[in-house]
């Protein structure tokens, strides 16, 4: 029997250097600098003198992603109930986490904006908000589960008003579940989970507040998250990772979310 706690475990995950490249390249930083990626970290492509040194640099330089952005953020629409919801018009994609995780923010930075109300109490968003963006798509902006000061008869009213809708929503093409980069999957995320299961419901963990782990810590989290979806069929196995304060791993993001919405070509997709 192992007498190991679950934070030595923690400890103990050895993440793969592909892992540490991949958040290093999303804006996390890096590891340690070593002399084989110093000059990546400036951003330019290698100046060489040797034919065959400059093949060997830039075997390993990756031109840098294009910037992607999103149109003009409004706002469309509040609901308290599914009579509220604007018409199915639109593709849309939803957020939905626990209070306080950073769901609203997570949206003003992926629009580049500040519209969606954002607090540092838990409890803001009290109804489903529907954005435009552009003309494009909707952003859905749900309160959290697991609020603890609303009364128990409220939170179930929230929780029916969120199934309804992903139960119903045609247009709804993918719900991001958003968890805080510290914590993981919790017992009241993984409970939503079971429930997007059995609807059928596609969904992608987005770990925000990425900037605040140290990177070793933020890398094993990944893993303990990826571990932690194993058993559900709709889960996208690829968690993003993300942090609406640096905007690292934001665009990456984007991007993921302009070609799910049929924004943007396979093939600038996957070039
Ligand atoms: N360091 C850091 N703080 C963040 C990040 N995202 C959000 N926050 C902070 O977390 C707090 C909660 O953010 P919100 O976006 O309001 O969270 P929410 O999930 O919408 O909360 P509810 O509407 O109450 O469910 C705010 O104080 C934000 O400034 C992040 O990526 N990094
Ligand atoms: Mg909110």
């Amino acid at each position: 029997m192992s007498t190991l706690s679950n934070r030595q475990r923690f400890n103990q995950i050895q993440p793969p250097q592909k892992l540490y490249e991949k958040l290093e390249r999303l804006g996390f930083g890096s590891l340690r600098p070593t002399k084989r990626y110093a000059w990546k970290n400036k951003k330019i492509a290698p100046v060489t003198t040797t034919t065959t040194a400059k093949a060997a640099a830039f075997q390993n330089y990756e031109p840098k992603e294009p910037e992607y952005k999103f149109p003009l953020l409004s706002f469309f629409a509040g609901a308290k109930t599914p009579a509220s919801f604007p018409p199915e018009d639109l593709g849309e994609i939803a957020v939905v986490g626990r209070s306080n995780v950073g769901k609203s923010s997570l949206l003003n930075t992926l629009a580049g904006t500040t519209i969606v109300r954002v607090s540092d109490k838990p409890g803001l968003t009290q109804q489903m908000n529907f954005f435009t963006v552009g003309k494009l798509f909707y952003m859905v902006d749900m309160p959290g589960y697991g609020f603890a000061l609303v009364d128990d008869e409220e939170r179930q009213q929230w929780r029916q008003l969120m199934e309804d809708y992903i139960s119903n929503r045609k247009t709804l093409k993918r719900v991001y579940m958003v968890i805080d980069a510290r914590h993981g999957l919790k017992v009241a995320d993984l409970d939503f989970l079971r429930m997007l299961d059995r609807k059928k419901v596609k969904f992608q963990i987005v770990m925000t507040k990425s900037d605040i782990p140290v990177l070793p810590q933020l890398a094993r989290r990944i893993i303990t998250v990826q571990d932690g979806l194993k058993g559900f069929r709709n889960a996208i196995q690829d968690v993003l990772v993300v942090s609406s304060k640096t905007g690292a791993g934001i665009n990456q993001m984007r991007k993921e979310i302009l070609f799910l919405m049929g924004h943007l070509k396979s093939k600038e997709f996957y070039k």
